[in-house]
């Protein structure tokens, strides 16, 4: 028998190298279900559109940069409407939950969940569940219909409410039977899409006709696979607003500097610092520093506290970093410095989506809804290579995106701001054994601090 880590993902082999990691599927564990023709069939907007429904076969590659030699890889499961439901619309008895932090576009995710239940399959019972996981046994559901979710995409956070901590499995998934939900859409991070893994071994195990389908959200980009998570967008917009700010701050004082903290737990680097900051005021008169939020860590007192979901709890880098460089300057290096800090992340995360991230949400949100009316389930809904596309559970939170001090992006961000990149011999080498005898890395291309 197949331990319950097996159930979260298929793996079909193919010809020259072909992968599909596919998602289970509810007939997987209750056979010989009755499926109905798709509704959009007779929808006048869809049924005159020639192949509008996804070919069962159609998968996306992981990888699209390919040599003429290289296997064709891993495939994803490409999201969309299918011929054949495992729902009627009578049927079908919705919930939404939202958990951990907030991300610009939490609401209008909700909300097309509930227009395309209804407007797309005539599916009207879908309820929200109050305050996150801890909802489903801990506190009241909340009505949704098209009329009442209509205008909360204009608002910032969720009106559903989040929060950290309180999964417990057997209580939530005692709750979906109880309550009769037999589609459950879960929106959030890396620590969402666990939760949402375990629920669904649980509902399989107790064998209950029940689709789970994740919606993933990050602030940091911390989850893997995905090109982005809704949110980034608007996030990148605001976080511009207060590194301008720093800007003009920083420029309009002799030896300015502006440090602006943004979020991103997973962050390394270091050396160097004072010295380059010293050599950029002397050569252009002030300085804007953006450090991400979870970097230094090693450098901070420990403080080994976790939060609710047992998320280690970081100290405020910004002001650590802000309280030493003037400490350095003013006593080591008698120079005067007028330094400015600015910690915009709350205000990052709790602002409305902006037009791309809502069209972005819209059709996270339809793939959700139109894999789980198919009898997908154990999925999360995600943007491959600029294709939406099913992914399991345990691609999505084996690991964390991590930020990668030796790759490409992190070369690029270094040429574009014209700074140097502080790796010291200790990490080149690492680095070096990381990309093996193929390493490209050259001893005299780094800034070695
Ligand atoms: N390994 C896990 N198994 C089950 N539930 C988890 C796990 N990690 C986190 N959760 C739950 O997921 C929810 C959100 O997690 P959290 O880490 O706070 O935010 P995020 O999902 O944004 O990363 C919390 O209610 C937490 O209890
Ligand atoms: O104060 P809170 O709610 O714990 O949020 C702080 C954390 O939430 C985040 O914004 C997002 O983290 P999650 O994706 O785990 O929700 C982190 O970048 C940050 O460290
Ligand atoms: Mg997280």
């Amino acid at each position: 028998m197949a331990t319950p880590s097996n159930f979260q993902m298929k793996v079909t082999e193919g010809q020259l190298g072909y992968v599909l990691q596919d998602v289970p599927h509810i007939t997987d564990y209750i056979p010989n279900l009755p499926t109905y023709p798709n509704p959009l069939r007779s929808n006048p907007a869809y049924s005159v559109v020639k192949q509008y429904f996804v070919d069962m076969d159609d998968s996306v590659p992981q990888k699209i940069v390919v040599h003429k030699d290289t296997p064709r890889g891993v495939h994803f499961r490409r999201a969309g409407p299918r011929q054949k439901m495992y729902f009627t619309p009578e049927e079908v008895n919705a919930c939404i939950v939202t958990c951990g932090g907030l991300c610009p576009g939490l609401n209008t995710v909700i909300r097309e969940i509930v227009h395309s239940l209804d407007y797309m399959y005539g599916a009207t019972k879908v309820l929200g569940i109050d305050g996150g996981y801890r909802g489903f046994y801990a506190k009241n559901t909340i009505p949704l219909s098209p009329k009442i979710v209509n205008d909360i995409h204009k608002r910032g956070g969720t009106i559903l409410g989040t929060s950290r901590g309180g999964h417990d499995t057997v209580k939530i998934v005692d709750s979906i039977q109880d309550r009769g939900f037999n589609q459950v859409y879960i929106i959030g991070g890396d620590g969402t899409q666990k939760g949402a893994a375990v629920i669904y071994e649980e509902i399989r195990r107790r064998g209950l006709k029940v689709a789970v389908a994740g919606i993933p959200k990050t602030i940091d980009n911390d989850i893997p696979v995905i090109d982005r998570s809704f949110g980034f967008d608007t996030a990148v917009e605001e976080a511009q607003r207060a590194i301008n700010a720093a800007h003009v701050e920083a420029e309009s004082a002799e030896n300015g500097i502006g440090v602006v903290k943004l979020m991103g737990r997973y962050s390394e680097g270091q050396g160097g610092l004072f010295e380059y900051i010293e050599k950029r005021l002397k050569e252009n008169g002030h300085m804007v520093i953006v450090v991400a939020e979870g970097a230094g860590e090693d450098l901070l007192a420990a403080k080994n506290e976790q939060d609710a979901s047992g998320n280690k709890l970081l100290q405020d880098v910004g002001l650590w970093l802000s309280q030493r460089i003037k400490e350095h300057f003013s006593k080591e290096k008698k120079l005067l410095i007028t330094l400015k800090y600015i910690d915009p992340t709350y205000m990052i995360r709790a602002i409305p989506s902006n037009a791309s991230d809502n069209v972005y949400c819209t059709l996270l949100a339809q793939s959700a809804v139109h894999g789980a009316m198919s009898g997908f389930t154990g999925f999360t809904s995600g943007l491959v290579n600029g294709r939406h596309t099913y992914i399991p559970f345990n691609r999505i939170t084996e690991q964390q995106n991590k930020v990668v001090i030796t790759d490409r992006m992190w070369a690029r961000l270094l040429s574009s701001t014209n700074q140097p990149s502080f790796l010291c011999h200790k990490q080149l080498d690492e680095a070096k054994k990381e990309q093996g005898p193929q390493s490209q890395l050259m001893g005299d291309a780094t800034n070695i601090a």
